[in-house]
Order: structure tokens, then C-alpha cells, then sequence
């Protein structure tokens, strides 16, 4: 096999990618037009070029982004008069597209198909896994969601946050145990995992991953009520034990059950597809044994499947749903604590069209721009308010409503460069290229800017930017920044990088910050403006990376 290597010269810079498949695809056809590809063939073994694309996928997104997103997971289960067919799959597989934001390390489906015989039946047949490394689109064809003749499925995305980016970690995982076989799809991270993990190898337990996910299984398998068939009973036992954030799904032959950590770190819908009219227009609720359930991470995949959405698990809440009764079952087996929702969500990771704890999420961040502007204006005005797209948009359109500053789009994003993009080397990194971001000259030339982000993690975004703005021939920049500065990692299923490396912690003054990113002015939105508008659900939310307490500390840290 015999890749390309591709010699790109921009009007700033010469450099030459490391070799890779999407090296190639890079210089052939995506960006074709815009650069000048002038392409050198350099014949490799696919093999190490494949081990290079995966080197270069791993550490690609870590220099693009701040704060990594984190999992997305979804549970389908269709009603009993519904023969088995590909709609579990196609309904997980869309769901999870949605979430695609939420990581793009791998995707896995699993599918509870029944014996073909029994096809109606409740509790027979097997969980068939379909995963991969990669994007959803990538990992799923229509072929292989064609050929599924499933009851059930169970979705998920991945970003780790323990253990390596490798096959075996991606999820759900799938094992047999005493019972059955089961499934699980975690969002979320384990705080005890660790310190878990090496009671239970101790007790000769041998772990097939290195994810914190794992742990749960085992504790299921060899929980105290391991007499007890019901998942629910084992599944309950087993996270006793554990602590941290995990919004889960879990598929075994029969029922799907959904859980939140009683903090309620991440979030977890519940939604569904009635085949009868449903219950905000006939009055009565819908009939149980006529409905799809939906369990998802964010409410944008409800709406991307036509579901309705019937309301938010709640922290600390387990639901079962059970294909042979058509029930769904809510308990609360674990001791309230309080909520602890992830603010992150509302600033960054959640996509704009989901709601998430109760909140539209674009509306949060119009908001907190809005505030922004109140909080750090621009004494002697500016021309634009420019947004760093995309998750800076909403914020930058609240900055420029409540300023009165139009509102420009002085930055082009690529959306042919994605988060598992080939890893630029320092040579390109001190030219300052930016392959994802461009300054649009003629509107930029002499003008004074605005710039809004939702979030400074490193600061490369926002140093590269200004960099690239003042090339565009900006006069002014102004930065703004539409959450507190981040001084803390995350321990609840976010990708963080070290505290060392945050701009915030490393530079705590917010002036020789913004000297080091080489902005006029910088102004971050307060934890205060953030309280204040969470006004009495203020005390529900995490704020752990802004001021360093945190909710529940990792027991091996
Ligand atoms: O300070 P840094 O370490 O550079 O990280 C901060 C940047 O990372 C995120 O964007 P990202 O490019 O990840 O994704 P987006 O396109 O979804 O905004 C965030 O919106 C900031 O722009
Ligand atoms: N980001 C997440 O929610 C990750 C889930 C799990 N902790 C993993 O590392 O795979
Ligand atoms: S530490 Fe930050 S990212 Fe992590 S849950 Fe708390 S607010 Fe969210
Ligand atoms: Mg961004």
C-alpha cells in the first residue's frame, strides 16, 4: 500500500506534513482550491502509516482544542408488538451523530437481536457489538445498520478520560456473566476507579481494557447480590462502590436501564417515538406498549431522531425499561447528595439546539456574552464584535446585542478540518498557520475588534488568533472571554489537561496574560455574573476548574 505525502505552500509558511491517509485526502481534495497542494509521492508501508495516522489522530486534538468533550451515549428500546428490525441501529446510529461533538475517539453500537424464531420475545437472543475507531460515519455503514435485525441498541461515543485511545477502550462494552450477557455505555468519570481496580485485581479479577468504565462490570459481576438475576439489583450494588460523575446506559436481553451519579455531573435524557397520539394533544399518556424509548446524552439527539422529549433523569435516578412488560420503572436507590450539573456543558461541550438541566443551552451562552459586555467592556468602543467560531458565536451575539457594536464574522472556520486533523509540527506552529481559523481580511483591515470565546484552556487558540487578526490588519483587539478563567483539570469525565499547562494557572494575572496572548485588552465573564445567572440554582452547578472545589476528589490524585 502506497500513501502521499503532501508539500503545502500557503502565502505563510512551507511545510510538510507528517505522512498520513488523511494527509493525502488533505492535499488531493479537501482543501483543494484554497491551497497549493504541490504534492510529492513518497512510497511507505501502510502499515507504519497507519500506526503514524493513529499517533497523529491521538495528538492532533490535543493541540487543537482546549477542553476535550467528553462521551455521548444512547439507549434504544422498541416496543413488544415490533418485530425485530435495522430501526434500533439506524435510530441509535443518527442519535449518536448528534452527539458526534461529544467525542470523535471511536463509536460503538451494541444490538440486542433476538433468535429468529422468538423475535418478539423479551428475553432471548444476543448483544452483537459494532464499533470502531473513529467518527460515527466512519465506523457505521448503511450496509452493516441494513443487515441489524435488533430490539434494542445501545450507542456511544468516545473521548477517554482513563485509559488509552485504543479499540479495546471504545465502548459500550459488551461481557457475559453469570446471568446474561450485558452492555454499558458510560459518560463520565470515576473518581475511586483506581484504588477499585486494584482491590478487585488483588481478588484475581483480570481487567480486558484500561478504561474506569470496567470497574462497573466487575463490581456487577461479583456484587454481594450476585445470586440476583436482576441487573437492576447487581448494577445498584456495584455503583454503590464507585464515585464520581457517570451518566450510563446499560443493555442486557430484556431491559435497558439508564442511571445518573447522584451529583448529576452529566446529563441524561429521556425521550420517545409514539406510535399513538401523543400525550400534550390527546390528554391522556401515551399507551406504554406502543412507545420507543430513548435514552440520550443530549436533548439534540431526541430531536434528531423525531423523538419527543419526555424529561431529564434525574441525579441519582435509575430507570428500567422493560421490553416484555413495556414498563419503566424510576427508583432512587442511592443517599441524595447535591447537584453538582457540569457549568461546562452550558459554556462549551453541549451542542446549541440542546436543552441541558432545564436550559437552552444557545441561551445560556447569549447570555453570558450579554453579561460579558456588562462586565468587561470595551472603554473607547470598538468597530466589530467578532466571534471565534463556532462555540463562540452565541456568546459573541449576546457581547454585540447588549454592546450595540455590530456583530461580524471576521473569522472563517474550515469545516474541512476536524478534530482528528493530522498534528501540525512545531515548524508550522511557529509560523502561526492556522488551519482551522482565517481572519477575513477586508472586513478585519484597519478596525477595531471585539474577539469573543467561549473559554481560554492552553491560550494557543486565542494567541494564535490575535496573531492572525493583527496579519489581517486588525488596529485594536480586544478579547473576551465568555466564562472564568480556568485554573483547575476536571476530574469528571472532561479531557483536561494538566493544571500546569493552563494559561490561567500559569499566568494568574489577567495582564501579563494578556501581554503573553498579545491582545490590547482581555476580560473573562466573572464566577460572580455566572452565579448570578444561575441565580437559585447556583449552588447546583460545578465550578471545580474555576475555583478548585470540587465536589468529590479523585481518591488516587
Ligand atoms: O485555549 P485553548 O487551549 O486553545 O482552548 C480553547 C479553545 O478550544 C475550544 O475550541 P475548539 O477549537 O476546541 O472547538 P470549537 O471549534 O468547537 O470551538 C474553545 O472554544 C476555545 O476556542
Ligand atoms: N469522556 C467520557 O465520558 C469518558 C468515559 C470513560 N471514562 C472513558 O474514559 O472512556
Ligand atoms: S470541573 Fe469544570 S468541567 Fe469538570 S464538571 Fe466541574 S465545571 Fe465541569
Ligand atoms: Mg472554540
Amino acid at each position: 500500500m502506497y500513501i502521499t505525502l503532501g508539500t503545502f505552500i500557503t502565502p505563510n509558511a512551507l511545510f510538510v506534513p507528517k505522512a498520513s491517509f488523511e494527509a493525502q485526502a488533505f492535499a488531493r481534495g479537501r482543501l483543494d482550491g484554497r491551497w497549493h497542494p504541490a504534492v510529492t509521492r513518497i512510497a511507505l508501508r501502510g502499515n507504519r502509516a497507519l500506526r503514524q495516522q493513529q499517533v497523529a489522530r491521538r495528538s492532533a486534538s490535543r493541540w487543537f482544542m482546549g477542553f476535550h468533550d467528553e462521551c455521548g451515549v444512547v439507549g434504544v428500546m422498541t416496543p413488544l408488538h415490533k418485530p425485530a428490525s435495522d430501526v434500533p441501529a439506524r435510530l441509535a446510529y443518527f442519535a449518536l451523530h448528534a452527539l458526534q461533538h461529544r467525542g470523535q475517539e471511536g463509536a460503538g453500537i451494541v444490538l440486542w437481536e433476538p433468535d429468529s424464531s422468538d423475535a418478539q420475545v423479551s428475553t432471548k437472543g444476543q448483544l452483537r457489538e459494532i464499533k470502531g475507531l473513529g467518527l460515527v460515519s466512519e465506523v457505521f455503514t448503511d450496509a452493516i445498520l441494513g443487515a441489524s435485525r435488533a430490539v434494542a441498541a445501545l450507542g456511544h461515543v468516545r473521548y477517554s478520560t482513563a485509559g488509552e485511545k485504543n479499540i479495546r477502550n471504545v465502548q459500550p462494552f459488551t461481557v457475559k456473566m453469570r446471568h446474561g450477557q450485558i452492555a454499558i455505555a458510560h459518560n463520565g468519570n470515576l473518581t475511586n476507579a483506581e484504588a477499585l481496580k486494584r482491590e478487585l485485581e488483588a481478588r484475581g479479577t483480570i481487567f480486558n481494557t484500561s478504561s474506569d468504565t470496567e470497574v462497573i462490570l466487575h463490581l456487577m459481576a461479583q456484587s454481594v447480590q450476585g445470586g440476583s438475576a436482576d441487573a437492576r439489583t447487581r448494577l445498584t450494588d456495584a455503583l454503590g462502590r464507585v464515585d464520581g460523575a457517570y451518566s450510563l446506559c446499560v443493555l442486557t436481553a430484556g431491559q435497558l436501564i439508564a442511571v445518573r451519579d447522584p451529583r448529576g455531573f452529566r446529563p441524561l435524557m429521556l425521550g420517545r417515538i409514539s406510535e399513538t397520539s401523543p400525550a400534550t394533544t390527546t390528554g391522556s399518556p401515551p399507551d406504554a406498549s406502543m412507545t420507543t424509548w430513548i435514552i440520550c446524552s443530549e436533548s439534540c439527539a431526541l430531536d434528531m431522531v423525531g423523538a419527543e422529549t419526555v424529561r431529564e433523569i434525574e441525579p441519582g435516578e435509575l430507570v428500567v425499561i422493560d421490553r416484555a412488560s413495556g414498563n419503566l420503572q424510576s427508583f432512587f436507590p442511592f443517599p441524595r447528595q447535591q447537584r453538582r450539573a457540569c457549568i461546562f456543558e452550558h459554556i462549551y461541550f453541549s451542542k446549541v439546539t440542546s436543552n441541558v438541566f432545564g436550559r437552552s443551552v444557545y441561551l445560556s451562552r447569549f447570555r453570558f456574552g450579554e453579561l460579558l459586555a456588562q462586565a468587561a467592556p470595551v472603554e473607547k468602543g470598538a468597530d466589530y464584535v467578532v466571534p471565534v467560531p463556532d462555540s463562540g458565536i452565541a456568546a459573541a451575539l449576546g457581547f454585540s446585542a447588549a454592546s450595540g457594536i455590530p456583530f461580524q464574522m471576521g473569522i472563517s472556520r474550515s469545516h474541512y478540518v476536524g478534530r482528528t486533523f493530522i498534528q501540525p509540527t512545531q515548524e508550522i506552529r511557529n509560523a502561526g498557520v492556522m488551519l482551522k481559523l482565517t481572519a477575513v481580511r477586508s472586513l478585519i483591515e484597519g478596525k477595531r475588534v471585539v474577539v469573543v470565546d467561549d473559554s481560554i484552556v492552553r491560550g494557543t487558540t486565542s494567541r494564535k488568533i490575535v496573531h492572525m487578526l493583527r496579519e489581517a490588519g486588525a488596529s485594536e483587539i480586544h478579547l473576551r472571554i465568555a466564562c472564568p478563567p480556568i485554573i483547575g483539570s476536571c476530574y469528571y469525565g472532561v479531557d483536561t489537561p494538566n493544571r500546569e499547562e493552563l494559561l490561567s494557572w500559569r499566568i494568574p494575572d489577567s495582564h501579563k496574560a494578556c501581554e503573553w496572548i498579545g491582545a490590547d485588552s482581555l476580560g473573562f465573564l466573572s464566577l460572580e455574573s455566572l452565579r448570578s445567572f444561575l441565580a437559585d440554582e447556583s449552588g447546583d452547578y460545578c465550578y471545580g476548574c474555576f475555583n478548585g472545589q470540587y465536589p468529590v476528589l479523585p481518591v488516587d490524585a
